[in-house]
């Protein structure tokens, strides 16, 4: 048994504070939210964000402070809105005991910065490399607060802190794998929102299998040629956290981000999707950081590049499609 603390008890974190508590673990569950703190800790429920479960595990309790909740963590795992996580964590800085881990379950690439989120909640938390550790794939919360089968990817530079996660978070519906490519880990998990974000607009407009594969694995080509110019294994593409979350992700109404899309297809606003969404879709605020990033390191972008048009400038679902093709014939 570990002490675990979950910081954010939105739809993911308290469904991973489940899997956490199935497994056996001691889960303390933190939010900024008294509401949700009182409802964990007095109802064993989380109706605001998770109402699919009737019921949390008794081996999960509640706090709304900080020093409180984090005291006797063993491991320490992140499941705030990525834009929201800098600030968060600063309030834990020094809070955290020393040998604990840090994992970060956030898909999300930081605005202004272009930061992904192992090198934000490491500074946040001035938090050395082998002590952190991402997991990502494909778990949409809902499917997985029902306890249905799911497998994800523990990333860590350190091959002990990612045996140690994917052992705590282990249980009969949910199957860890382990890999030391943070980097690609986190760019998978970030950049398939923006390719769900896209494939839910085009589903949205009406459009039908053809150009949601289409969409799918031009996003995933471009996933690709960005990780590897930062460095990422190739090989992390083609496993769970990144054909797997897209496979997911692209094609569920339980994603928000492929929701949020929809909602565009069908003529909604950014304004509008935005308040008709079911938490954050983290593919809004990365579109545009994933531009900035493939300039930076030369890689054409064109899947993000036509979302950006869509989301600042309200181009439509055909414009968007047409501009994804460009002009010019070119090589697979
Ligand atoms: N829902 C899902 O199926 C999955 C989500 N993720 C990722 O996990 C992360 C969290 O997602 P969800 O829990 O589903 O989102 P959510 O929208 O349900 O919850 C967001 C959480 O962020 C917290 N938050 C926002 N601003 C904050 C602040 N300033 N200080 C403290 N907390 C703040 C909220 O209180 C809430 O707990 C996202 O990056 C998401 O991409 C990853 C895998 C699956
Ligand atoms: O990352 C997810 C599934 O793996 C959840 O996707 P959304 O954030 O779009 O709901």
């Amino acid at each position: 048994m570990t002490n675990v603390t979950v910081l954010g008890s939105g739809a993911w974190g308290t469904t991973f504070g489940q899997i956490l508590a199935d497994a056996g673990n001691a889960v303390t569950m933190w939010a900024i939210e008294p509401e949700i703190v009182a409802d964990i800790r007095d109802n064993h429920r989380n109706s605001y964000r998770l109402p699919v479960v009737e019921r949390l595990p008794e081996n999960m309790i509640a706090t709304g402070d900080r020093a409180e909740a984090v005291a006797n963590a063993e491991i320490v795992v992140v499941a705030i809105a990525a834009q929201f996580a800098r600030v968060a964590l600063e309030e834990f800085r020094g809070l955290i005991p020393r040998d604990a881990l840090v994992v970060s379950l956030m898909k999300g690439i930081e605005r202004g910065t272009g930061k992904r989120m192992d090198e934000v909640v490491r500074e946040a938390l001035d938090l050395p490399e082998n002590r952190f550790a991402a997991v990502s794939g494909p778990n949409l919360s809902k499917e997985i607060a029902r306890r249905e089968p799911s497998a994800t990817v523990v990333a860590s530079t350190n091959p002990y802190a990612a045996a140690r996660v994917a052992q705590a978070c282990s249980t009969t519906y949910f199957h860890p794998f382990t890999s030391t490519d943070v980097i690609g880990l986190e760019l998978c998990g970030s950049l398939k929102n923006v390719v769900a974000l896209a494939v839910g607009m085009a589903r949205g407009a009406g459009y039908g299998e053809n150009t949601a594969a289409m969409i799918e694995t031009r996003g995933l080509a471009e996933l690709t040629s960005l990780g590897k110019a930062c460095g990422a294994d190739p090989k992390t593409f083609s496993g769970l956290a990144g054909v797997g979350d897209l496979i997911a992700t692209c094609g569920s109404p339980l994603s928000r981000n492929y929701t949020f899309g929809a909602n565009l297809g069908k003529g909604m606003s950014v304004e509008e999707a935005t308040k008709a969404s079911d938490g954050v879709a983290e593919g809004v605020a990365t579109t545009a950081t994933v531009v900035a990033l493939g300039d930076r390191l030369g890689v054409p972008t064109p899947l993000a590049a036509a979302m950006t048009h869509v989301l600042e400038d309200g181009i439509s679902c055909a414009q968007m499609l047409s501009e994804l093709f460009g002009t010019e014939i070119t090589a697979e």
